[in-house]
C-alpha cells in the first residue's frame, strides 16, 4: 500500500493552507474524524464531500499527488505517518491538523482484530504474537509509542488540535463543536446535533458497507472504550503500563491521554 516511489513523491507534495489533515496512529479513530469533517464541510457548503482518492495520504501510487492538484479545496488528508515523516509543506503552508489519539491498550486490540478479521491483509498466529510485535513497534506504521513521543512536543502548536478518542466517545456533540470551531466553521446547535446523531458508532457501522465496502463492518468493529480488558492478560497489561511510564509519564501527552482512567483498573 505504501511503495518507496510513493514515499519519494510525497516528499514534494504541496499541501494547501486550507487542507485539513487528520493525523493518527492506526486504529485511533481516523475514519470517525474523517466522517465528522466531511459532514461539517457538507453543512457549511451544501456540497457533499467526495474522496476522489483513498484518503490515507501515504497509500496509493506515486501519481496520486499530481491528480490531487486538481481537487477542489478544502481537501481532507488522512495520515498515519509519524510527525517527523510528514511532508514539510503541511507546516510551511500552515494546514490545520487534527491529531486523534486513543489509549494504547484498546488501539492494540483494535489493530489485532483488523489484521485477523479482514481477509486480504496478513493475519497473526495469535493475540500474544501480535502483542509482542506491537510492543516492539514491529507492526504497520511502526511503534505507537514512537508515534506518541514524536507528537508530544507539538500538540499545542498553532494549527494543531488534539482529540482524545475516549473524550469524543463520551461527549460527541461537544467534540464536534470544538472541531468545527478549530476549522473555522460556524454551525448552529441543531446542525451540530444532527451531525452528532450520524456520527455515533452505531450509525456509522449501520452504513459501513455503503461507505467503506466489504471492509466496513471490520473497520467499525466494536467502537468501545475498555475492550482491552477482555483481551490483555494481567502480565501484558502491566507490560503496557511500564512502557507507558517509560515513554510518556510526566509528559504533556501522557496527561492528555488520561491513562489511569482508561488503561488501569
Ligand atoms: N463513530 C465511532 N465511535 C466510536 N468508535 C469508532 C467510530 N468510528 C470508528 N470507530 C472505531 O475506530 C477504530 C478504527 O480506527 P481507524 O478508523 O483509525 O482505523 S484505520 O487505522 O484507519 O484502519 C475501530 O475500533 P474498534 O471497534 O475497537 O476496532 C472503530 O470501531
Amino acid at each position: 500500500m505504501c511503495t518507496s516511489e510513493t514515499f519519494q513523491a510525497l516528499e514534494t507534495f504541496e499541501t494547501r493552507y486550507d487542507d485539513i489533515v487528520v493525523a493518527s496512529y492506526p486504529k485511533c479513530g481516523s475514519n470517525w474524524i474523517l466522517h465528522i469533517v466531511s459532514e461539517l464541510i457538507f453543512a457549511v457548503s451544501k456540497k457533499k464531500y467526495e474522496y476522489p482518492e483513498f484518503p490515507v495520504l501515504e497509500c496509493g501510487d506515486s501519481e496520486k499527488y499530481q491528480r490531487m492538484e486538481d481537487f477542489p479545496s478544502p481537501r481532507i488528508l488522512a495520515t498515519h505517518l509519524h510527525y517527523d515523516k510528514l511532508p514539510g509543506s503541511i507546516f510551511k503552508n500552515k494546514a490545520k491538523i487534527l491529531v486523534i489519539f486513543r489509549n494504547p491498550k484498546d488501539t492494540a486490540v483494535s489493530f489485532f482484530h483488523f489484521h485477523n478479521d479482514v481477509p486480504d491483509i496478513p493475519s497473526y498466529g495469535s493475540w500474544d504474537e501480535f502483542f509482542r510485535q506491537f510492543m516492539k513497534g514491529q507492526v504497520s506504521w511502526g511503534s505507537y509509542f514512537d508515534f506518541a513521543i514524536n507528537w508530544n512536543k507539538h500538540l499545542d502548536d498553532d494549527n494543531v488540535k488534539f482529540i482524545l478518542y475516549e473524550d469524543l466517545k463520551e461527549h460527541l456533540a461537544a467534540g464536534i463543536k470544538q472541531i468545527a470551531e478549530f476549522l473555522g466553521f460556524f454551525l448552529t446547535g441543531e446542525q451540530i446535533q444532527a451531525i452528532s446523531v450520524q456520527s455515533t458508532f452505531q450509525a456509522m457501522r449501520a452504513k459501513s458497507q455503503n461507505t467503506h465496502g466489504a471492509v466496513g463492518p471490520f473497520l467499525f468493529r466494536k467502537g468501545e472504550v475498555g475492550d482491552w480488558k477482555n483481551v490483555l492478560s494481567q502480565t501484558q497489561s502491566q507490560e503496557m503500563d511500564e512502557k507507558f511510564k517509560e515513554c510518556l509519564a510526566g509528559t504533556s501527552l501522557g496527561a492528555k491521554l488520561k491513562y489511569e482512567s482508561y488503561c488501569q483498573g
